[in-house]
Parts: C-alpha cells; structure tokens; sequence
C-alpha cells in the first residue's frame, strides 16, 4: 500500500522579513519588521509533529546555508567573511537579505516530484525547481539538490534530475504548480501542471503588474523528464487577473489530494474544458469543490490563505490543515464551516498557528513537499528525515539552543551569527546524517 508522506522544510536560523517578493502580498507587507526565527521554526515542527499524531507520515527537509558567503564571493566581494558580510551590506542591506533570506524553507517550491505510479519506468521522479523569478530563491536550487539526494537516497527507486535552464523562459517553481489526482496514491493518477504564462506564445494572457512565476514550457520539460504522457498529464492556466491581486503560485488558490479538487471560481482560464479533460483521463469520479467569489472574495483569500492548506486523508475522512488565519477571516471562517456540512469527502478543518511563514506568504502548504510512496521507496528514504517522536525532541532541542528570538535586517551583517547558523548546520547534518551538503563543509 502506498501512503502520502509530506517533507517539511525546517525554518532555517535567519528567517528575516525583507521584503523580497514582489507579488506577494505578505512578503511586502511586512517587510522590515524583526522576525522570531526561534518562534517560526518550532511552529513548522510543531505542525509537521501534530500530522503525525493524525496518523500521517511526515518527513523533514533540512534548511540552507545563510548568509550564503560562497555566493556572495561570486559577486566581487573580498576579505575576511566578516569584511564579506559588511561590504554586502554597505552596498545594499537588501542584497544581503537576499543572500540570507531562509526562504528554503517553503518546500512547495524545492522540487516537482511525480510518483512511481504515474512514470514510464516506474522510478519517483524528482526535478528541484530552478526559481529563477527571485534572486534569494534562486539561490536556492544547488543545494536543494543535494539535499533531496541525501534524504531520497536510493537510486534504484528515486530519479532525480538536474533543476531546467536557469532562464525565464523556463521558469519553475516546483510544486506549488502541480497537483496530483488519483483515486488511491499507488493507482495512476493525472498530474496537473498550472502555468501562468506561455512564453512560445505571445498572444496569450498573462498578468500585468506581477510576475508569472511558472511556465508552460517547464511544466512541459518536467513532465518529458519524468516520463509522463499526454494520458496522464493536464495543463491549466492560472486566471492572469489573480496574479495581479496577489495569487503568485497556484497553491495560494487550489489544493488537491486523490480524487478532490478544492478551488476558487477564478483560479482558472478555460475552467469546465479542462475539467472535462481532467475527468476524461482519470476514468473515475473526480470532487470539483468550487468556492463561489461570493462566499470568499480574491482579498480573503490571499489574506487567510484558505488555499495554502493541506488536503489530507485520513482514516475517518479528509481534513484540511488550515493557518489560523482563517479561523480569524470571518467569511473564510463562515465558509469552513459550512463547507462540513456539506456532502463532500473533506470532514474535519484543523487550526494552527504558522504565523513567523505566513508573514511572508508562506501557509502550511507552502511548507510542505508531498511524496506518494511504496513501502519499497520509503525504506529507500534516510530514516533520519522521517519524523519520529524521537527525531522531533532533537530538532526541537536544537532550535531551542541554536536559534535567535528576534532578528532585524541589520542583524544579518553581524559575523557572530553568521557563526551560529554555521555551528547549527553542521550539528543538524549530523542528526539528521545528510553527510557535506553545505558549501562551507567542503
Ligand atoms: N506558495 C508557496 N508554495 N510558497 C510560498 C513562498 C513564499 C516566498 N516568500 C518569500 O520569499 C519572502 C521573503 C522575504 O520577503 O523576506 C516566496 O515569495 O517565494
């Protein structure tokens, strides 16, 4: 029987609001203000601990290296790392933000992953995305790589492929754009590839203010990589005009598990042809849980992030793990709740608070990489990034000794913590035995 594990990234020690992504609300919002790295890493263990006790498989992916002093190398800058830190931040506080922004930790975007079921060889295809929108993201793909090898470490079962071109023609953000319905998670499925603009073809819609983070043309790469076929592949548009008010990636207004699709009415171009097409290649029913702009408007949505939430199953049904923003959003809130009472699969709405990510812009899941797995591939998983009762008391004990509980831009200059999440790092490689990932291991 196969199951659905969801990796977590762990909040790395200089999560910082800097204002990096334009397009996303939160992120902009509140950029500037002292974040809690502290807080916001013990509140992602916490809610990967409680997805256990609901019965759920749940992995951990390890933070980066930041301050990124290699990178920083590359662009001219000399000297001690000490000298390093200043000069970068001298020349811009904002570079070195980019430079040590813990964005990694929003594991949505570290890869696309297709299950054994659905590719030609029957191996876990694994394609880290190349998040070449932003600068601090971009950054992130090196690494992301060798992370994803050391935890999905067996080669006989897991295929992992390099991250596309880094060029925005094929811009990839993982999968926050890509969806996977089946009916159980080891039968066939249909991957839905969510694109928001189409770079071989100019006349096509696309937003006019933010950017268009994903591709067709990635999407279609990634489905050629993992050895995917136009039986079980569907490529959607996301609506241009909802990118404009703040919806960056596909997940901040759809979510699906198995046989259900939990949607707002204006996530999409070409809605009903394409639901048809996806009904068509799946050949059972499919759940279309439409949210009318009536019951929650664009604004509520982005703001509560009532679609940045897991669709989970679970045994008496499925629940919808949900930031405690929307418990907060009346309409959103109102919405919930009369969403059980309906007669769909989703049967329960859990709570928690993930406030330090979804400061910006990042819900419960953004923080999360989903992997359907045999029980073949999970025993090919490094069992140090499977959460155990165990693992979580180390890592919560680590945060507890490693972490800071506030940290302002200005902090990030300072050399002293640029020792600290380097101690961290290299005690955390050891818990979790992903042997030298970091640049500044090797
Ligand atoms: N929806 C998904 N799957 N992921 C959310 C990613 C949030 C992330 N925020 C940031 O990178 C903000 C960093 C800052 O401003 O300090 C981003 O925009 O890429």
């Amino acid at each position: 029987m196969a199951i659905e594990m969801n990796f977590d990234g762990l909040v790395g020690p200089t999560h910082n609001y800097a204002g990096l992504s334009f397009g996303n609300v939160a992120s902009l919002s509140n950029a500037n203000q002292a974040s809690n790295p502290k807080a916001a890493a013990k509140q992602g263990l916490q809610k990967a601990k409680a997805l256990t006790e609901l019965g759920l498989t749940q992995g951990i992916l390890a933070p980066q290296e930041r301050p990124f002093i290699s990178q920083l190398k590359q662009l001219g800058f000399t000297g001690s790392e000490a000298d390093i830190l200043k000069q970068a931040y001298d020349y811009s506080p904002t570079l070195l933000a980019a430079y040590s922004s813990a964005s990694c930790m929003w594991t949505a975007n570290a890869a696309t992953i297709s299950p054994s079921a659905d590719t030609a060889d029957n191996k876990v295809h694994i394609t880290p995305a190349n998040l070449i929108e932003k600068l601090h993201r971009s950054i992130e793909f090196e690494t992301t790589s060798r992370i994803l090898k050391s935890t999905f470490v067996d080669e006989n079962v897991f295929a992992h492929h390099d991250a596309l071109p880094a060029h925005p023609f094929f811009g990839d953000e993982g999968a926050a754009n890509h969806t996977r319905l089946c009916s159980e998670y080891d039968s066939k499925g249909v991957e839905l590839f969510v694109y928001g603009r189409e770079m071989t073809n100019p006349h096509r819609s696309f937003p006019k203010h933010f950017p268009a983070r994903q591709t067709l043309e990635a999407s279609q790469s990634i489905a050629r990589l993992h050895q995917l076929t136009t039986d079980n592949t569907v490529f959607m548009q996301q609506n241009p005009d909802t990118i404009d008010q703040g919806v960056f990636h596909n997940d901040v207004i759809s979510v699906g598990n198995r046989n259900v699709l939990f949607y707002h009415e204006q996530a999409f171009v070409d809605t009903e042809r394409k639901f048809d097409e996806i009904r068509q290649k799946m050949g059972t029913e499919v759940h279309f849980i439409k949210v009318p702009t009536s019951e929650a408007s664009i604004e509520d949505a982005v703001s509560s992030y009532l679609f940045n939430t897991q669709l989970v199953s679970l045994s008496d049904g499925m629940a919808i793990i949900a930031p405690k923003e929307c418990e907060q959003t009346p309409a959103v809130k109102a919405y919930l709740d009369k969403l059980l009472t309906l007669d769909t699969p989703i049967k329960a709405v859990h709570y928690f608070d993930v406030k330090q990510s979804m400061q910006n812009g990042g819900g419960p899941a953004c923080l999360r990489l989903r992997v359907a797995l045999q029980q073949q591939e999970l025993a090919g998983v490094n069992p140090n990034t499977i959460l155990t009762n165990e693992l979580y008391q180390s890592l919560d004990a680590w945060i507890e000794k490693h972490y800071r509980d506030s940290l302002t831009i200005k902090d990030l200059a300072d050399p002293q913590l640029l020792v600290e999440c380097r101690t961290a790092l290299d005690e955390l490689t050891q818990i979790m035995n992903l042997g030298s990932v970091y640049d500044f291991q090797r």
